[in-house]
């Protein structure tokens, strides 16, 4: 048996679109594009690629795009007053500080300085707070991503054995909350978990979020389980010289048993980057009491 393929690229280009006719909307009722931010310190080679992917995605949705870049020896004390200005500027809808910061930057400070309805990432406490407790706020992109495609392929999650590898504040445990709400028996698994594929095992629904290249293998997988893979490692050149993308699971043995798998590239990735154009679209609305539709 193969596992279908579950096209995050396809899915997030249909909901960028979606976005982009939304927008037209917005701009006529209001005479402006929402906009977003996008704040990146230092230039680590792979943050600089990812900050570029979502400038192209801002503006091809109709959007406005504001990049900073910042050096690297940028201190705490300017980013913490460009954050002020950019929580003061109303042509600014969505803040995004690029993770990771350099490390004489606290990012705790930084990302809890982010007006809490401008964090389109959904990284501030009371965003983290505002999903725990099942109030409108915004929810992280990756996850939000990875529940996107568990709907489209499964529906109605309720009742069904989720379990979350990794329990990181930015993918795992947002992960978990989501998931929750869909009413899934929840299992967070992370590095202590004792005898992981037996956990694993009794999943219908695994997301892996944890960072080591393939780790997730099909003998650990229930047959027809839908594999959600959001780890994005570079694996070193091999003999023809170019480095490759994988994921969290090992996709041809996981392909072999679940029902259902994402692949890496093009699964959750594309998914975060639609998600957060859409959360951007989101404040905007919420701002001026302009109606979205409910399944955006
Ligand atoms: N596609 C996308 O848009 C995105 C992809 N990513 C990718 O997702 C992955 C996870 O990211 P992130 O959550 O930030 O990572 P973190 O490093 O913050 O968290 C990793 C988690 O995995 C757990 N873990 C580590 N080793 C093991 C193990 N051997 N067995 C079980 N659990 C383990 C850790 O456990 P413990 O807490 O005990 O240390 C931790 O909770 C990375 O590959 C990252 O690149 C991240 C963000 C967006
Ligand atoms: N404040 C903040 N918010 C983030 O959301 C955030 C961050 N910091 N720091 C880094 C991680 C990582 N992340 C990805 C986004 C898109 C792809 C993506 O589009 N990946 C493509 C492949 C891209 C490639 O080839 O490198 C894919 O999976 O198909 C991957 C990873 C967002 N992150």
């Amino acid at each position: 048996m193969t596992a279908r393929v579950i096209d995050g690229k396809a899915t997030a280009a249909a909901l960028r679109e979606r976005i982009a006719g939304e927008v037209v909307r917005f701009r006529d009722a209001h005479g402006r594009a929402p906009g977003l931010a996008v704040v990146l310190v230092g230039d680590d080679p792979a943050s600089t690629v990812y900050v570029r992917s979502k400038g192209k995605a801002t503006l091809e949705a109709g959007m406005e795009s504001f990049e900073h870049k910042l050096p690297a020896d940028t201190g705490e004390k300017e980013l913490l007053e460009l954050v002020d200005r950019l929580n003061d500027d109303p042509a600014v809808d969505g803040i995004l500080i690029q993770l990771p910061l350099p490390r004489h930057i606290d990012a705790d400070k930084v990302l809890t300085r982010i007006d809490p309805d401008k964090d389109v990432d959904g990284f501030h406490p009371l965003n983290a707070g505002r999903l725990a407790v099942g109030l409108d706020g915004f929810v992280a992109c990756t996850p939000l991503g990875c529940l996107k495609l568990l709907r489209a392929e499964r529906g109605d999650l309720s009742g069904l054995n989720a379990v979350v590898i990794g329990r990181s504040n930015i993918v795992g445990k947002p992960m978990a909350q989501l998931l929750l709400a869909e009413s899934c028996t929840v299992t967070i698994a992370h590095s202590r978990t004792h005898d992981l594929p037996a956990v694993v095992r009794g999943a219908d629904i695994v997301v892996a979020a944890v960072g080591r290249p393939e780790m997730v293998k099909g003998d650990w997988l229930k047959p027809d389980a839908t594999v959600i893979d959001v780890g994005i490692n570079r694996i070193e050149a091999e003999e023809d010289g170019k480095g490759r993308l994988v994921g969290d699971v090992d996709f041809a043995s996981a392909s072999v048993v679940a029902g259902a798998i994402s692949p890496v590239p093009g699964g959750v990735g594309p998914m975060t980057i639609a998600c957060l154009i859409r959360n951007t679209l989101v404040s905007a609305a919420r701002r001026h009491g302009f109606s979205l539709p409910e399944d955006l």
